[in-house]
């Protein structure tokens, strides 16, 4: 069975990350999430992903705040490929996260998405691309929602928009 694991550095990522699992329910993808952190559980993140593998997981999601090494410490136990998002808050408002998420060593990559809702979204969106190189059904239902997502610049400008 292919899917793709979310794993979570910290219960408070939801509220963000539950856009990434919504971004799946709606393409039909199959996934899972988990709370699972390199810090604090270091044991039952390396044991999760060697299960995750085991079942099918194509590509892992790892989304954490501050000092965030899940990603790189997912890109450790695994060679599937890794997306990372870094998660808002702290005192240095997710600038932390992100340099630790994307300033990965040589041969060691995590691929890494925008701060915030957005960057919840497009993790989903780059793990279904990866999904629809050898799913042709997904491929087609991405091509179908650039064409929605064209049409809808399309119908916001007619809203707004003033032509001479
Ligand atoms: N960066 C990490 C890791 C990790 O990298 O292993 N584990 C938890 N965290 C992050 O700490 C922040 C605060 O966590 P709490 O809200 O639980 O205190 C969260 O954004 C989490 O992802």
């Amino acid at each position: 069975m292919n899917f793709i694991s979310i794993l979570m550095g910290s219960k408070s990522d939801y509220e963000i990350m539950k856009h990434c699992a919504d971004t799946f329910e709606k393409f039909n993808v199959k996934y899972e999430l988990v709370v699972s952190s390199a810090h604090r559980s270091p044991e039952r993140t390396k044991n999760y992903i060697k299960e995750a593998e085991e079942k099918g997981a194509v590509a892992f999601i790892a989304a954490a705040g501050m000092a965030a090494h899940l990603a790189g410490a997912v890109a450790a136990t695994t060679t599937k490929p890794v997306i990372g998002v870094p998660m808002k808050g702290g005192a240095m408002d997710g600038m932390d996260a992100m340099l630790s998420t994307v300033q990965m060593p040589a041969g060691m990559p995590v691929g890494t998405v925008a701060l915030g809702r957005s960057g919840a979204v497009n993790a989903a969106y780059l793990a279904m691309q990866i999904l629809a190189i050898t799913d042709k059904e997904l491929s087609t239902k991405l091509k179908e929602d650039r064409i929605v997502q064209s049409k809808k610049v399309e119908s916001d400008s007619k809203d707004v928009e003033v032509i001479l």
